[in-house]
């Protein structure tokens, strides 16, 4: 596989004017943290290096470059956003949320948040938006708004490092590790649960994601209750929302443990997010005719 993109170390030894140019804007139109990380500790290794000398630049500067730093960022589905006036990067963000497609009254909620918490903190709400969705934007921002501004100083730059995060791996994307597998076990006999049928389909980039569902596949556990190997793995595991059904009536029905023609657990939906296609995520259902319940393992 091939890769458009510069690797980590290629990213960490590039010369001071370059390395500004390409990892300036992780944080958003603050140059100069890249500048001073650069001249600091370059060149770095990896990824996580990077990223830990552009934030030992942050956390030691003063309140004032701080208070700058939150200030340059955009309010979520604010002013800027409407006149089509960000940043490639927060544009990108804001619409992955679905920010770009808010209906007339979560506009006004927007509008009446933003306003309150920068009048009361001098500083716009910052979150790290990429993988969220405008329910849990929502809810973030009515909790967040409640706090002492100590709290949300300090979370504001706290998720201000998560997004430089996103943005890094954007710029030299990790050689895809993850993998995805499940294992289902029948809690009525004690056993794994062998020839259970499982859907797998892909919902979308984002836990708004409300795009046609993609069928990934087929699948039925063999006698240890697994898959015979991951269900998705290396590039075609991507970030996102999947989901799961697992067809828990027909595997009961056929052990003739369900009396009734009409299962109480017919198909068991299980609708799961992905934030870090690196790592690998194991789903394991636990099921009975009448219970479930689930996990993330390992
Ligand atoms: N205000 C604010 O959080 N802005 C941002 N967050 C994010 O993930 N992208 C942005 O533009």
């Amino acid at each position: 596989m091939t890769y458009k993109y510069p690797s980590a170390a290629e990213l960490g030894a590039l010369a001071a004017s370059d390395f500004v140019a390409a990892v300036g804007p992780v944080y958003e139109k603050s140059p100069w943290i890249a500048e001073r990380a650069h001249a600091k500790a370059a060149p770095f290794d990896s990824l996580t290096a990077i990223d830990d000398a552009l934030w030992s630049v942050v956390s030691t500067a003063s309140e004032d470059e701080q208070l700058a730093l939150l200030r340059e960022h955009p309010d979520l589905a604010g002013k800027a956003a409407l006149a089509g006036d960000l940043t490639a990067e927060s544009t990108d963000e804001q619409q992955r949320a679905g920010l770009s497609a808010l209906s007339p009254t979560e506009m006004a909620e927007f509008t009446a948040l933003n306003g309150a918490y920068t009048t009361k903190f001098g500083f716009p709400f910052i979150l790290a938006v990429r993988n969220a969705s405008k329910r849990i934007i929502l809810g973030s921002f009515r909790r967040r708004v409640g706090n002492a501004r100590g709290v949300e100083m300090a979370e504001c730059l706290a998720q201000v490092r998560k997004i430089a995060w996103m943005r890094l791996r954007l710029l030299a994307p990790p050689a895809p590790t993850g993998k995805l597998t499940c294992h289902v076990l029948d809690t009525a006999h004690g056993c794994p649960a062998a020839g259970l049928p499982i859907t797998l389909r892909y919902l979308g980039g984002t836990a708004s994601a409300s795009a046609e569902p993609v069928l990934i596949g087929h699948f039925m556990t063999n006698s240890d209750g697994r898959l015979d190997g991951p269900a998705l793995s290396g590039s075609a595991f991507e970030e996102g929302v999947y989901e799961w059904v697992f067809a828990v009536g027909e595997y009961f029905a056929v052990r003739g443990t369900t009396a009734s023609g009409t299962p109480f657990l017919d198909q068991v939906p299980l609708r799961f997010g992905i934030d870090n296609a690196e790592k690998h995520y194991h789903v394991p259902l636990l099921c009975s005719p009448w219970a479930y319940s689930t996990y993330r393992g390992s």
